[in-house]
């Protein structure tokens, strides 16, 4: 398992040509030729571009998070908002993407501000429905750091909505995980009065 996360696919030669072998397939099914001068590298490109989409899977996100945590003695809530995140929807295979914003009150350790970033990314680029990203972001930080609460809000725009199918342009979708101190409506009523202050 890697934890230095690297934006790049470093898969194997022979994955990348397997993946790609499919991906011609693919073409001619559509009614293409693989073999026209644009084509040509395409199969690869996409195998290559596949990986590095869904390189969550070879990262481990508790690692990550563990492994940059520091003692801190106090106890208000740290936000870090507005992460950017791209991902792909498990039912068709489309881009969803959007921002996630994870708030925690930690109890006696603090965690890279980076780490909950890359946390983010490490379950995004999977094959993913939003609920499940936001649940698993929220279950990561809890697991590796000792706290009172965690909290994750996630809004996005899916693809799979608005390019195909229902084709609704403007909707997004706004899912929320919280564990802890955030049951406190009041304590979540603080979060969002947070996050939507002006910058
Ligand atoms: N809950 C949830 N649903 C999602 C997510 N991404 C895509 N979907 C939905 O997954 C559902 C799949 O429904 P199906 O009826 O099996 O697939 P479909 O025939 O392509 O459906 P349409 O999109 O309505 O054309 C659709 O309603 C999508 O909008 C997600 O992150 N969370
Ligand atoms: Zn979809």
């Amino acid at each position: 398992m890697n934890n230095t996360p690297s934006n790049h696919c470093n898969c194997d030669t022979q994955l990348i040509d397997t993946i790609a072998e499919h991906y011609r397939a693919i073409l001619q099914l559509i009614g293409e030729d693989p073999s026209r001068e644009g084509l040509v590298k395409t199969p690869r490109r996409a195998a290559k571009a596949l990986l590095e989409n869904t390189r969550g899977y070879r990262q481990d996100a508790e690692a990550i998070i563990a492994s940059a945590v520091f003692e801190h003695p106090g106890s208000h809530m740290v936000i870090v908002k507005d992460i950017e995140f791209y991902s792909l929807c498990e039912h068709h295979i489309l881009p969803f993407f959007g921002k996630v914003s994870v708030g925690y009150i930690p109890d006696g350790k603090i965690v890279g501000l980076s780490k909950l970033a890359r946390t983010v990314d490490a379950y995004a680029r999977r094959l993913q429905v939003q609920e499940r990203l936001t649940g698993e972001i929220c279950d990561a930080v809890d697991h590796a750091l000792p706290n009172k609460g965690v909290i994750v809000a996630c809004e996005a725009s899916h693809l799979c909505m608005k390019m195909r199918g229902v084709e609704k342009q403007e909707s997004t979708t706004f899912t929320m995980h919280y564990k802890g101190a955030f049951e406190d409506v009041r304590l979540r009523q603080e979060f969002f009065e947070l996050l939507h202050q002006q910058k």
